[in-house]
């Protein structure tokens, strides 16, 4: 799990970390830091750092000052550094330092004139221009300047963050850097886990600044496939087809009969005790022949999940507002959505709208979500009163009242496709069923979504892909047995 924080969380650790101890020097830090990873990078690349060129391109705030300081320790290794002044004033005792070490400072050069500035030969560059006091976007100037170093392949190090993206809601609304390494400073930022600004990041180095933690601060944990691994609810020696959960699905249509189908699907093969149906009969005819197991009667039921391919059913609002009342958790997905309960529905009810759908649900536009996934899913929550997963390429969990967010495992975009959120809806009701709380049920389930379509990577249809994240979950569930084993013979 890694955990990032708001800028103005990082603001504070920073503050903290200063008043705890006056002394150290954390821009020091910060460049010693960044020239290590810039060295290491030249060794990469050509074998040595002694005779590389650099290239620093410098903003006006403190981000300049560390690449600065930085090119002003490399240029003691013999490197041959240059320092473009792009934006703003370069930090005054940075600029001295790079002088003293020999480092050159380019003329800042009129608009037009910027691109040609990027030496032929150039080894690599550092990204100094905008860190968390940056706002999204680039001037066309510092725009030309990084065409140029794209168009010459020259490999970008960005300092704390790519300049350009939105640290905290993941958006890249203009220019933007687009870095092969990423040197991180004190804390993880949110642009590091959400899509598009997680792509612009390359590889990301996390550099320790000795800061602390508070309960103050809001996190955003993304989780890893270990994390999948370990917290997804296999089954025990002495579970039972009720202990593991029995999922009830109404889901499906005349219309859209797949949706019942594909739910089914997913709930068959993330495990479910028993998978109970009670949609669309159009579905049942097929699902008879290709999930025998799947019974129709009423009976014991451990959670729901409504509204997949329900299209314009008449009496979605009152199914919806009956399963409230049942007590029972539930997922509530694509048509179900447009009948949700005036007065909202529960914590243990999971919804999991796309970014369209909860636009809709907040009556906004779609590119509000996509800019801001992680406020567009509190708000949802808010509204709602249920947790929120919303799907997407970064797919979030808001719980109602908590300003702390869960991001699922990323995967590959294979699986934007029409009948995923079926699969998904499935696989969560699934888990809710086996007694996993919502947040943590939308965050496993859209993570073995993608972990799956990672392992099994093409255009393979929803219903394949539920039965390769059966697949991925044997071999995931060996692993957490493993790793039991040895964190028990070790204790
Ligand atoms: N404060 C600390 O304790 C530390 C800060 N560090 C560095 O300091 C950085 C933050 O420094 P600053 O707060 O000075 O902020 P920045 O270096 O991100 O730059 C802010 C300056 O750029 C201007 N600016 C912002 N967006 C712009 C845009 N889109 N176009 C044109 N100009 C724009 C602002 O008006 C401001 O003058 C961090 O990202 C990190 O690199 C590190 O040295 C580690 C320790
Ligand atoms: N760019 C992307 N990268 C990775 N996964 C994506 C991307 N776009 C969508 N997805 C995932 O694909 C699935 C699509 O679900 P959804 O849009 O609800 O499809 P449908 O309702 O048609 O079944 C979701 O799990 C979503 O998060
Ligand atoms: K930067």
């Amino acid at each position: 799990m890694q955990t990032a924080y708001p800028v103005h969380d990082i603001r504070r650790l920073e503050e903290a970390a200063i008043a705890a101890d006056p002394r150290h020097d954390l821009m020091q830090a910060a460049a010693g830091a960044l020239a290590a990873v810039v060295a290491g990078e030249l060794v990469e690349r050509r074998g040595a750092v002694y005779g590389a060129r650099v290239l620093l391109l410098i903003g006006g705030g403190n981000n300049g000052g560390d690449a600065l300081f930085a090119g002003a320790l490399l240029a003691r290794r013999g490197v041959a550094v240059r320092a473009l002044p792009v934006l703003g004033t370069p930090h005054p005792a940075g600029l001295a330092a790079l002088r003293r070490a020999g480092g050159r400072i380019l003329e800042p050069l009129a608009v037009d004139e910027q691109a040609e500035t990027v030496p032929q030969g150039c080894d690599l560059a550092v990204d100094g221009v905008l860190g968390i006091g940056g706002r999204p976007g680039l001037p066309d100037r510092v725009a030309a300047v990084l065409d140029r170093l794209n168009d010459l392949r020259v490999p970008i190090v960005a300092v704390d963050l790519p300049s350009g993206v939105d640290a905290d809601t993941g958006a890249v609304p203009g220019a933007a850097v687009t870095a092969a390494v990423t040197v991180s400073f004190g804390a993880a930022k949110p642009c590091q886990l959400i899509e598009p600004a997680r792509s612009r990041c390359g590889r990301v180095v996390d550099v320790d600044l000795g800061f602390g933690h508070d309960d103050r601060l809001t996190r955003i944990s993304a989780l890893d496939e270990d994390d999948l691994a370990r917290d997804w609810p296999y089954p025990g020696v002495t579970s039972s087809k009720y202990t593991r959960g029995v999922v009830g699905i109404d889901a499906g249509s005349d219309s859209y009969p797949g949706a019942g189908i594909l739910a089914a699907h997913g709930a068959v093969y993330a495990g479910a005790g028993m998978v109970r149906f009670h949609g669309a009969e159009e579905s049942r005819r097929v699902l008879t022949g290709a999930l025998p197991n799947i019974v129709y009667g009423d009976g014991r039921v451990q959670a729901m999940l409504y509204g997949s391919g329900w299209g314009d059913r008449p009496d979605g609002a009152d199914v919806i507002a009956h399963g409230l009342e049942t007590g029972l958790p539930a997922v509530v997905d694509a048509d179900g959505l447009q009948r949700l309960p005036a007065g909202g529905l529960s914590p243990e009810w999971l919804i999991t709208p796309h970014a369209g759908e909860l636009a809709r649900l907040l009556g906004c536009d779609r590119g509000e979500v996509e800019s801001d996934p992680v406020g567009a899913a509190h708000r949802g929550a808010d509204r709602t009163h249920a947790t929120v997963l919303l799907k997407g390429a970064t797919q979030v969990v808001a719980r109602p009242g908590r300003r702390s967010v869960l991001i699922a495992v990323p995967g590959p975009a294979w699986t934007a496709q029409a009948g995923s959120g079926d699969v998904l809806a499935g696989i969560c009701a699934t888990l809710l069923a086996a007694g996993v709380p919502a947040a943590r049920a939308g965050a496993l389930g859209a993570s073995l979504q993608a972990v799956t379509a990672a392992e099994f990577p093409g255009p393979v249809p929803p219903h394949r892909l539920a039965e390769h994240a059966a697949t991925v979950l044997g071999r995931l569930g060996q692993r957490a047995a493993g790793a039991a084993d040895r964190e028990g013979s070790r204790s």
